[in-house]
């Protein structure tokens, strides 16, 4: 992760409170969701909190059915279809959906971002089955957060991005993500990429993320799922593109969309009714989600002209056009294999390129062809194809040149390379060696020859991808093994009856706080919260029913806590909340949001129905609290003082010190 962000930036800006965070009930279900072992029962429960989401969570999971089974109604159903990662990254998306529709940025269109990440969205849900780059469930919110470093920017620094948004738009050849660095020291894909990994999400899909913009630039394999993945994200980003462009862009756009999506292994048809089937479920999305969709296009129709329009310039200013290289060389139809080799042809002569399109054809290669060096080079950026048949000589230069250059790069030094001679002349088979071709094939072409050529490329070519699956399997496997630590240092951290973090992560995290806010000077409060009477409610009606009140309680408490607050549970029946960039009048104040929320609790025990109440003690780092010993003792007291003058109080050792 490391060389993919600035880690340093991210955490300054992360450290201005200010990044779009997740609120609210979407915050409780991300908690909840962290624990491994949270029920369901309880999941919906806190679900059910905000009906908006549940209406979006059912639609999402009917999204996951398809048509042929019976619709998902209730959450408890689509909670069971779309599982706990994806509800909860699912929670976080439709928060920030929620949360910044609007803001300062008067450049930045929020409406028209929205609608670009939720066509993006049902984009990568409708390819997560054909392309299998990842779960279904999970693709829609990669969808949808895939560009959340545009929204970060234009929340953290209105004026300057918006600055930067009007020169792109006025500017050909301007790139946004250049001036991005030199405005703000890191970019907008960089930034995505950031917030997703804070947020937890598979590293994968981080990278993924940090590279669709310019996907050129992640060099990937082909066959790996991370490149699949990447070039979903290209081929969602078109349709959304697609579908928001003007009437008379559309036919541009389509050709190189279908280009893309058969070197995906999607075949027309599919990728069609896949579109067709989006902006439907686009335009219902916009009900439910109050945006404005206007009419999407007919995919169908769009396919018949791109057949026809291959060679159409790309519109002016479609992004798309740039990452999916509308110039792209001829591809095959829909008939692409997507388990089969590709093999790039380069030849000048049309008819030479026909013949041995189908020798190789009948050999069930997928055949691309290209008649110039320069043509071809970037052809095998783009397709990387695992053969290459390069003829002697080219429109442009040598084969040989061609040859001997790629195998100076990465990607070069993996394709298998044959070279079409003039004749199987002693000196010209030196040369092919010393260019470092793998084989060569003289004319005059004879198909059988090839053809056993062809058998050895092709072992050379299963050994070398068995090679690369393997290791793409010890990656995989160091990836489990990092998340399974990851998930036992969680479980090591957090409580497991409210799902709150412990004592252990709450004295680090206060750490940590402490020597931020020393360093920035910055204020800091911390509140301890103790339950009142807990063993006279235990005594009374048993420790399960002390269980339900201290997990309800804790629900409470959560839900009308400020996002920057954390809340940890420290004993027993005491929390400990800790309020960064946050004053002593200001945490008073939380302090008896909190003490109230507790008293109006009604805990439901499937017996009688019972209250609690709490008492708070605050403390604000200042001079009397000079370390965190002190500053926790000091809150401590107030507890202790809230106690003695009878509970259900909030009290501050400080603010009755000033007289206040
Ligand atoms: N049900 C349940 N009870 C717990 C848990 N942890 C601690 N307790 C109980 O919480 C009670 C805390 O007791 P005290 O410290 O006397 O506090 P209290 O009864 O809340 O009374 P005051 O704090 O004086 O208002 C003890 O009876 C503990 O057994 C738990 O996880 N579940």
């Amino acid at each position: 992760m490391q060389n993919l962000i600035d880690i340093k930036r991210f955490e300054q800006l992360k450290g201005t409170g200010e990044l779009p965070s997740p609120r609210g009930v979407a915050l409780a279900i991300i908690r909840m969701t962290q624990v491994e072992d949270v029920s369901m029962g309880e999941l919906a429960r806190v679900i059910r909190g905000d009906p908006a989401f549940v209406g979006r969570l059912i639609k999402a999971a009917n999204g996951l059915v398809g048509h042929e089974r019976r619709a998902v109604v209730s959450v408890h159903e689509a909670l069971m279809m779309l599982g706990l990662p994806a509800v909860r990254t699912m929670a976080l998306g439709f928060s920030l959906l929620s949360n910044y529709r609007k803001g300062a940025c008067t450049a930045f269109d929020y409406t028209r971002y929205w609608s670009s990440s939720l066509l993006m969205a049902l984009a990568m849900q409708a390819l997560a089955r054909p392309v299998r780059a990842m779960a279904a469930d999970e693709a829609f919110s990669v969808g949808l957060l895939a560009r959340i470093g545009e929204l970060a920017l234009a929340t953290l620094y209105p004026v300057e991005f918006g600055r930067i948004l009007t020169a792109v738009r006025h500017s050909a050849g301007v790139r946004q993500a250049d001036l991005e660095r030199e405005a703000f020291a890191l970019d907008h894909c960089a930034l995505s990429a950031a917030m997703l990994a804070d947020w937890g999400l598979p590293e994968i899909v981080i990278r993924a993320v940090r590279h669709f913009e310019q996907p050129a630039t992640a060099r990937l394999r082909e066959n790996s799922r991370e490149h699949a993945l990447v070039q979903s994200l290209v081929l969602s980003r078109a349709v959304a593109q697609i579908c928001l462009a003007e009437e008379s862009e559309h036919a541009a756009l389509m050709p190189a969309m279908l280009r893309l999506a058969a070197r995906l292994g999607v075949s027309r048809e599919h990728f069609v009714a896949a579109c067709d089937r989006v902006a439907s479920d686009w335009v219902e999305w916009g009900r439910l989600l109050q945006f404005e969709t206007h009419a999407a296009p007919r995919f169908e129709m769009l396919a018949g002209l791109g057949e026809q329009g291959e060679t159409a310039a790309p519109a002016a200013g479609a992004e798309f056009a740039q990452a999916a290289d509308a110039s792209a060389p001829a591809a095959p139809d829909a008939g692409a294999q997507p388990g089969s080799l590709r093999v790039l042809v380069l030849a000048a002569d049309v008819a030479e390129r026909q013949r041995l399109r189908q020798a190789l054809e009948q050999d069930r290669l997928t055949v691309f062809e290209a008649d110039s060096g320069s043509q071809g080079i970037e052809a095998v950026v783009d397709l990387q194809p695992h053969m290459l048949l390069v003829d002697w000589q080219l429109q442009d230069i040598a084969g040989i040149d061609v040859i001997r250059s790629l195998r100076e790069t990465r990607l070069g030094r993996t394709i298998y390379m044959l070279l079409l001679i003039p004749s199987e002349d002693d000196f010209l088979l030196e040369k092919v060696l010393d260019a470092g071709a793998d084989d060569f094939v003289a004319r005059p072409f004879r198909p059988v020859l090839l053809a056993s050529r062809l058998r050895a490329a092709r072992r050379m070519v299963g050994m070398q991808l068995e090679l690369e699956r393997e290791r793409e399997e010890i990656r995989r496997f160091a990836a489990e093994l990092a998340i399974s630590n990851r998930r036992l240092e969680e479980v090591a951290m957090t409580d497991a009856l409210t799902g709150f973090p412990n004592r252990r992560y709450a004295l680090d995290r206060l750490q940590q706080e402490w020597i931020a806010v020393t360093r920035n000077l910055r204020p800091l409060s911390a509140m301890i919260i103790d339950l009142d009477g807990l063993k006279q409610l235990n005594d009374a009606h048993g420790h399960d029913v002390g269980d339900m009140v201290l997990r309800q309680c804790a629900d409470a408490l959560r839900g009308v806590l400020r996002a920057q607050d954390v809340i940890c549970r420290t004993g027993g029946d005491e929390f400990l909340v800790i309020c960064p960039d946050t004053d002593l009048g200001a945490a008073c104040h939380c302090a008896e949001r909190l003490r109230a929320a507790a008293e109006a609790l009604r805990i439901e025990t499937g017996g009688p129905q019972l209250r609690i109440t709490v008492s708070i003690g605050v403390a604000a780092r200042d001079g009397r609290t000079g370390s965190l010993d002190a500053l926790i003792k000091c809150a401590d007291r107030g507890s202790y003082l809230s106690k003695q003058r009878g509970r259900n109080r909030v009290s501050a050792l400080q603010r009755e010190a000033d007289g206040d």
